[in-house]
């Protein structure tokens, strides 16, 4: 049941695979193995031990800092594998076979050899933490009513708690002892190259305007100070070398600390996951938990359910490791002890995990409703609902499980709880959708909903598809220091699109849905260190991955729908650093050649001449998205601001050429290029009619209703 939910209720992308990751990852009889990696993964991943194996990592998720990019010896970079990257050192390194069965030159101690096993035990392992001679503490969870049970971090048991964690007693929030080489673990050293640094146009974040509406609007914070902000996360974000907010963070946390739902829309890569982090911890850290009611059925721990307070969801495995990350720092010594659970990992490392104590829940909405049906959560104790990526969180694909989420179990309704939703972009359908999930909530745009950052230059270049490979080529042997991220549209192209680069002699490796979670953390890991800086990726990567050094990112294959462009685009450029974006237009890109072309304009970059040329020449109906503009699509994009701001909660005609912003929900899609089928022509308060069917062309949404396949 566990692995059909996870698979199939729409998930697929995210959570597919769990079968093949549970027998043995790459090396298991399902798992699919491209041709290119084939004799290394035997010396690889699959040789160390399992990544999720029992045994319990004290505070470590499945993804362990050190297997996804961490500062221990396999995941801190290799400096010098990334500034050797140029021409000669890509298209000459006839040594670099990523086919073959040793690992890449550059290796060193880290992966594959012996330096692969120490990087990959569980974090608490590597860490000596307590619990790896044990296991985990039976006797931890808390229990009991009024959470005085035996968790050790809550009600003050006696006893200890893990490294790095504190506790709440007598009403008091008891900070934990410091540990300095958790401490490396999870901030790293001031010049860690694996860590994102702050840009030269960081501070040109403040030139951004910042547009909230809805009645009684708090002031913005302008800095890291308490009041507002808890002295202990102060404390964590000055670890973090944070400064000040970026502009997000700064309306983020009085709105979320008064005690308002939000929905939010900043630029890629400028602070969204503080944006909500912050002002939750904060909350936590004053309020402290909230008691759990007594469990029915006795039982010994197994049967121990979860009541987290706060609940993150994302729609990918990384992005959801990532945001666990975060949390891990921002939450350090704190009583607050956060989980993370996802599919294609061993539920069984998780569900241990979670019995340790799990207080911030990040999860990938499938494995959550696996969890769920299991009994093992509870989410009668929400106070934070936070939905990153929101417009993808409830879109056609991922929108039945939040329902069933949100509204089909025992989660506080809203009013009850606090909802916070984060994305750069937001269609107006969606924001409209969302109102079932929100409260008199204030809406904050950074910048215009869906605009990018003028840190990254885009450029755009006519080339028909029989010559991309070549352009390609060209572009990669002049491209200088940094980590190349090279989108295309299909599982199957990403593949062989890497396969071909790597004949090419360049360090190329792929991440895509079809890919076991081992491989798609390798493939990650890989290119994060620079060991492969090239990384061919489906639209699996294109949400809020936040790698350092990505210097570069290639629309091989566009995305039929802009906001994709935009996301995919945003994992350069990011905290103030500069990036460059290269599209590979043709006519068959013409659906998207308006929106592009106001985009471009939009963020002050150049417009080559076929652009205007063929927007002019394109039949394609509909205004401009921009300014107001409704969508040509007749998904009725949010202009630049909340759309509440324009009357009318939904309903009006579907998205036929001139809708503005009355209409765009409620019919069914136009779509483009056969997108999105039928099956979306709900009332704002029914959801989406068809849920699973409809969706053809891959043009937007989860990849797959349920049951479907995924193309990402
Ligand atoms: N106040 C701050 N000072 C310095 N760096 C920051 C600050 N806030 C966030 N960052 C850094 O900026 C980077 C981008 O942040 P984050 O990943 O939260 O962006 P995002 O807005 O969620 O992007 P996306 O839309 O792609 O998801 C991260 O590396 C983060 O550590």
């Amino acid at each position: 049941m566990a692995d059909q939910l996870s698979g199939g209720m729409g998930n697929l992308a995210i959570d597919s695979n769990p079968a093949a990751a549970q027998q043995g990852g790459p090396g298991g009889p399902r798992s699919y193995i491209p041709p290119h990696m084939r004799g290394k993964m035997a010396n690889g991943p699959a040789a160390g031990p399992p990544m999720n194996g029992p045994g319990g990592p004290a505070m470590g998720g499945p993804l362990p800092s050190g297997a996804m990019g961490g500062p221990q010896p396999m995941g801190g970079p290799q400096p010098g594998a990334i500034n050797g990257l140029n021409n000669s050192a890509w298209a000459g390194n006839n040594n670099f076979d990523a086919r073959g069965a040793g690992p890449p030159p550059a290796a060193g101690p880290g992966y594959g050899g012996g330096g692969f096993d120490q990087a990959s035990q569980p974090w608490g392992a590597r860490q000596g933490a307590p619990a790896a001679g044990g296991g985990f503490q039976r006797n931890a969870y808390r229990g009991g009513p009024g959470g005085g049970g035996g968790d050790m971090r809550v009600g003050g048991g006696g006893g200890s708690v893990g490294r790095g964690e504190g506790r709440w007693m007598d009403g008091k929030h008891v900070i934990g002892a410091a540990d300095p080489r958790m401490e490396r673990d999870l901030f790293g050293t001031p010049d860690d190259p694996s860590k994102q640094h702050t840009g030269i146009n960081f501070e040109k974040y403040d030139d951004i305007p910042v547009t909230p509406s809805g009645h009684d609007v708090p002031d913005p914070v302008l800095t890291f100070s308490h009041p507002p902000l808890d002295p202990h996360l102060l404390t964590n974000i000055e670890l973090a070398r944070y400064k000040v907010p970026t502009p997000v963070q700064k309306y983020s946390i009085p709105i979320v600390i008064n005690g308002r739902d939000l929905m939010a829309c900043a630029q890629t890569g400028s602070g969204k996951t503080g944006g909500f982090l912050f002002p939750i911890l904060h909350q936590s850290f004053v309020q402290g938990p909230s008691p759990v009611p007594a469990q029915g059925g006795g039982g010994g721990y197994r049967q121990r359910k979860a009541y987290p307070t706060a609940l993150i969801l994302a729609p990918t495995r990384e992005l959801v490791s990532q945001i666990y990350e975060e949390s891990r720092k921002f939450a350090y010594r704190s009583w607050v002890r956060p989980c993370v659970v996802y599919g294609g990992a061993d539920i069984g490392s998780q569900l241990r995990q979670m019995e340790r104590g799990c207080d911030l829940l990040v999860a990938t909405p499938g494995r959550l409703v696996d969890l769920i049906e299991r009994g093992r959560i509870s989410l009668c104790n929400i106070k934070y609902l936070i939905l990153d990526e929101a417009d993808r969180m409830l879109d056609m694909g991922f929108e039945p499980q939040i329902r069933r989420i949100v509204q089909g179990e025992d989660m506080p309704t809203t009013g009850s709880r606090q909802t916070l939703m984060f994305s750069a972009t937001f269609p107006r359908d969606i924001q409209v959708l969302a109102q079932d999930f929100l409260s008199d909530y204030v809406f904050l745009s950074v910048g215009r909903v869906g605009s990018t950052s003028e840190n990254i230059t885009q450029k755009v270049e006519y080339v028909e598809d029989v010559d991309k490979r070549s352009v390609l080529l060209d572009i990669l042997h002049t491209h200088g220091a940094g980590l190349t991220l090279i989108f295309v549209e299909t599982k199957r192209m990403a593949d062989s699109l890497s396969d071909f680069l790597i004949n090419q002699n360049f360090p190329a490796t792929s991440i895509h849905g079809d890919r076991t979670q081992r491989e798609r953390e390798r493939a990650l890991e890989l290119f994060r260190n620079g060991k492969c800086p090239i990384l061919v990726a489906t639209a699996v990567a294109a949400r809020g991955l936040d790698i350092p050094n990505v210097t570069h990112v290639v629309n091989y294959d566009l995305p039929t729908d802009v906001d994709d462009y935009v996301h995919r685009i945003g994992r350069t450029g990011r905290a103030g650093n500069t990036g460059v974006a290269t599209a590979f237009f043709n006519r068959g890109n013409r659906g998207i050649v308006r929106e592009l072309l106001d985009l471009l304009k939009e963020a002050n970059q150049e417009v080559p001449g076929f652009l205007e040329a063929i927007a002019r020449e394109s039949s394609f109906g509909g205004p401009s998205r921009g300014r107001g503009g409704g969508g040509g699509r007749g998904r009725g994009r949010g202009g630049n601001t909340d759309f509440r701001k324009y009357g009318g909660s939904g309903g009006g005609g579907g998205g036929g050429a001139g809708g503005g912003f009355g209409g765009g929900f409620g019919g069914p899609q136009q779509g483009s290029g056969g997108g999105f089928g039928g099956g979306y022509a709900a009332p704002p308060s029914g959801g989406f009619g068809g849920g699973g069917g409809g969706f053809g062309g891959g043009g937007y949404g989860n990849p797959g209703g349920a049951g479907g396949q995924s193309w990402w």
